[in-house]
């Protein structure tokens, strides 16, 4: 399956409310994966949370992802987006199996998207790209690093980081395969909206 497109992430504050709602308007206009990402300790609500979006995204045929916790992808039978202190890549392959989605978050450096590779990651993520409100203190990545990274990496490359659909385009025409976003997606004051932006971030992609 080829990763590429609008990958989605969940907020749990900014989605308070209007969960469901609006991660049905996003896979309406089109997501290649999506994330479930809760930093909260409430294990209760995660796993209900999770299990809703297995059923959502099922109906949606739309790949999903658990934030940081092999576990509860496993107990699901869905991927995992790890970080640099989340736990390692080798035995989260052996646990999720072949078929998984399994993602590594590389800040803006190419080492540690090399060695995600070489660990069995399914795609490498690099950013922050742009200021972002939802994490405003990850590392800085440009668009140079992109393109060293296209050219030395077979893998799907996410980028993520305050991205917009208004700053979105050059980081398409520099290489990257997955557009991963929360506020720029999520911000949106109706569910109407939210479409139209997944719609609008998988055009990027057709005249890319
Ligand atoms: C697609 C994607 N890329 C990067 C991240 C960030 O992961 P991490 O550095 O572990 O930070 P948290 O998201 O866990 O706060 C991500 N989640 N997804
Ligand atoms: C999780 C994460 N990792 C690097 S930036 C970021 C936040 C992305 O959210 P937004 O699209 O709102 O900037
Ligand atoms: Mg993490």
């Amino acid at each position: 399956m080829k990763l590429r497109g609008l990958y989605a992430i969940t907020d749990s504050q900014l989605l308070a409310g209007k969960f469901l709602p609006y991660v049905e308007a996003a896979l309406d206009g089109g997501v290649t994966l999506l994330q479930y990402r809760d930093k909260s300790q409430d294990e209760a609500r995660r796993l209900r949370e999770a299990e809703a979006l297995v059923e959502l995204c099922s109906r949606y045929k739309t790949r999903l992802i658990v934030n940081d916790d092999a576990e509860l992808a496993a107990r699901l039978g869905v991927g995992v987006h790890l970080g640099q202190t989340d736990g390692p890549l080798t035995p989260a392959r052996t646990l999720l199996g072949r078929e998984a989605i399994i993602g590594s978050t590389c800040h803006a450096q190419l080492e540690l998207a090399e060695q995600a590779a070489r660990e069995g990651a399914s795609y490498v993520a690099f950013g922050r790209f742009f200021n972002s409100v939802t994490k405003p203190g990850a590392p800085a990545a440009d668009t140079a690093l992109l393109e060293q990274a296209r050219a030395r990496l077979k893998l799907p490359i996410c980028v993520i980081g305050g991205i917009t659909l208004d700053n979105a385009a050059p980081l398409v025409a520099h290489g990257a395969d997955l557009l991963a976003v929360i506020h720029g997606l999520f911000g949106a004051d109706s569910t109407q909206e939210v479409t139209r932006r997944a719609r609008a971030f998988n055009a990027l992609f057709a005249s890319a």
